[in-house]
């Protein structure tokens, strides 16, 4: 992984070579449980980390607990712990994914690479105990009427969610404002010019 994730700005060397150490070990696990589509191993930088790592920029500064949810092999919320070692060292990140395998593996890199502020939690979204997070994120799981229903059991009021959309995202937002209300912010993503980031707070529901 290069030095500079470019939407960051540097990172030191000790986190770009955990961020490469993290790739190696999706490589390594990606043909027994299927982390990652195998067409996007060839452009994992962009693809995966650097559209991960846009999130943090988004991230409220007083924020203590980031809540990822549906992680599958660690995007974004395991970029999002890495990097918060060096950027954010009071920022505590929860990773939600009930595979079992997966989250084994989410286990093994946190284990590998000193993440240690990190929890993974292997059970269900809809079941696993509500996590008052400050932030909240979600790439590729649901759409957000669904999204929105997993926000009201884990945010914390005042808390933002934050999630990766593709070139629907205003259906999406159409979808849901027949159920919620809440304020929404769109960034354009800088990784896929079609897609965006929704920052969305003072979720309620209609
Ligand atoms: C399409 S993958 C996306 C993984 C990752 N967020 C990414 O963007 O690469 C969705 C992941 O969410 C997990 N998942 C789906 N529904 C879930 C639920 N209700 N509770 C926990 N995990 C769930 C699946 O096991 C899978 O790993």
């Amino acid at each position: 992984m290069s030095g500079s994730l470019q939407v960051l700005g540097d990172v030191s060397r000790e986190t770009s070579e955990r961020l490469s150490a993290y790739a190696a070990l999706l490589r390594k696990w990606n043909p027994a449980i299927n982390l990652v589509a195998r067409s996007t191993l060839d452009d994992l930088e962009t693809r995966h980390f650097k559209d991960s790592a846009q999130l943090f920029g988004l991230c409220p500064t007083d924020a203590r607990h980031w809540v990822d949810l549906g992680s599958g092999g660690g995007f974004p919320g395991l970029v999002i712990a890495i990097l918060a070692r060096e950027l954010a060292p009071d920022l505590h990140v929860t990773l939600i994914e009930s595979d079992q395998r997966k989250a084994a593996f989410l286990r093994t890199v946190c284990r590998d690479l000193g993440v240690a502020a990190t929890n993974v939690i292997d059970s269900r979204i809809e079941s696993a105990k509500p996590q008052g997070a400050d932030v909240l994120s979600a790439r590729a799981l649901a759409p957000l009427p669904r999204l929105l229903d997993y926000a009201d059991r884990h945010l914390a009021p005042g808390g933002v969610a934050l999630f990766p959309k593709g070139a629907r995202f205003a259906e999406e937002l159409d979808a849901a404002l027949a159920s919620w209300r809440f304020d929404v912010q769109n960034h354009p993503s800088k990784t896929d010019p079609q897609a965006v980031v929704l920052k969305l707070g003072g979720i309620a529901r209609v």
